[in-house]
């Protein structure tokens, strides 16, 4: 009998334990236990040894570095539900497969879109911040203090309506909101009537009439600033913007602007252009109440965490094993 070779596979971040000790037991696995992440250099040493490469969102796998891969490199299983730090299409010419991770944080990242859904509008922040930052300078409950918006009976715009952005649509609607979308295509009926969703094919018209949008689109060169200063202006002074999705989604600049300029009401920010660099100017938007910025932690549970790892191994595995993975990417997606 004859044993097969355990295929070595880089992963490029610490990984939860339950995961990195499968992935020891099944592979010659090379983990990042002080979870730094990787220099370019290493990347590219990795490339040129590894037959599997797990990287993810934090890393550039740019068609640079796929060039430099040797020929054993056959698969990137990216653990992560984005792919936008990948060049799928170079991989694909290099005849490298890429895979995701996605659905096990469908349900996460909309949770956590809806806290700034909820967080924005009511204050969350600032009212956690009284009572942390100034102990003892609470005067007690007051008729006029501390008021924010109601949620409840307000139009929210879903921009991606995909697994993610339903999920949001979901929740949403439980809190009494009336659930506008725009799409690529339309969702199936039954997910329309079940939401009572109206599509708006137009996303420019869609933005003019809401009061809360909700960013869940990945990012494609086609969404690159999709909410551009153009589109921004076309929100009303009143609304509020929530992107759970991808920085470069929003022209964060244009987002500033409007933000400082009055002409949006506020902002709920998971995610940034220049991750993990933080533009001070948000900040300080921040500290004015005015926004509320979380550090790329939507789809942050240590359930999702495992469950991807688990898509991760099951990925490689099903490849190694000669099978078509079952979170393929393909280019162009
Ligand atoms: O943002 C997180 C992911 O894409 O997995």
């Amino acid at each position: 009998m004859t044993t097969k070779k355990k295929p070595k596979v880089y992963i490029t971040r610490k990984l939860p334990d339950a995961v990195e000790t499968r992935m020891r037991e099944l592979f010659d696995a090379e983990l990042n236990i002080d979870d730094v992440p990787r220099s370019k250099a290493e990347l590219i040493a990795a490339v040129k040894s590894a037959d599997v490469l797990v990287p993810t969102v934090t890393d550039r796998i740019d068609a640079a570095l796929i060039e430099e891969a040797g020929p054993q490199l056959k698969l990137i299983a990216s653990f992560s539900n984005g792919t936008d730090h990948i060049d799928v299409e170079a991989a694909a010419r290099k005849g490298i497969t890429v895979t995701n991770t996605p659905n096990v944080l469908t349900e996460d990242t909309a949770d956590m879109t809806m806290a700034l859904i909820l967080a924005v509008p009511r204050r969350l922040g600032e009212g956690a911040r009284v009572l942390t930052d100034q102990p003892g300078e609470w005067a007690g409950w007051s008729p006029t203090w501390m008021l924010g918006r109601r949620i409840h009976g307000k139009r929210i715009g879903i921009v991606g309506m995909g697994r993610i952005g339903t999920a949001v649509a979901r929740r949403a609607k439980a809190f009494g909101l009336s659930i506008h979308y725009h799409n690529r295509k339309r969702v199936n009926p039954a997910t329309e009537d079940e939401l009572e969703a109206t599509y708006w094919e137009s996303l420019d018209q869609m933005l003019a009439r809401v009061d809360i949008v909700s960013v869940n689109c990945p990012s494609t060169p086609a969404t690159f600033h999709l909410l551009s200063a153009r589109r921004l202006a076309l929100l009303q002074p009143t609304a509020y913007l929530v992107n759970t999705a991808r920085g470069d989604v929003v022209d964060e600049a244009a987002l500033i602007k409007s933000l400082r300029e009055g002409k949006l009401a506020g902002a709920g920010l998971d995610v940034f252009e220049n991750e993990p660099a933080v533009n001070p100017k948000l900040v300080k938007l921040a500290n004015e109440g005015k926004v509320v910025l979380l550090p790329h932690m939507s789809s942050a549970t240590i359930e999702g965490r495992i469950d991807m790892g688990d898509k991760v191994i099951i990925n490689i595995r099903t490849f190694i094993d000669g099978h078509r993975p079952p979170n393929r990417v393909l280019p162009g997606r």
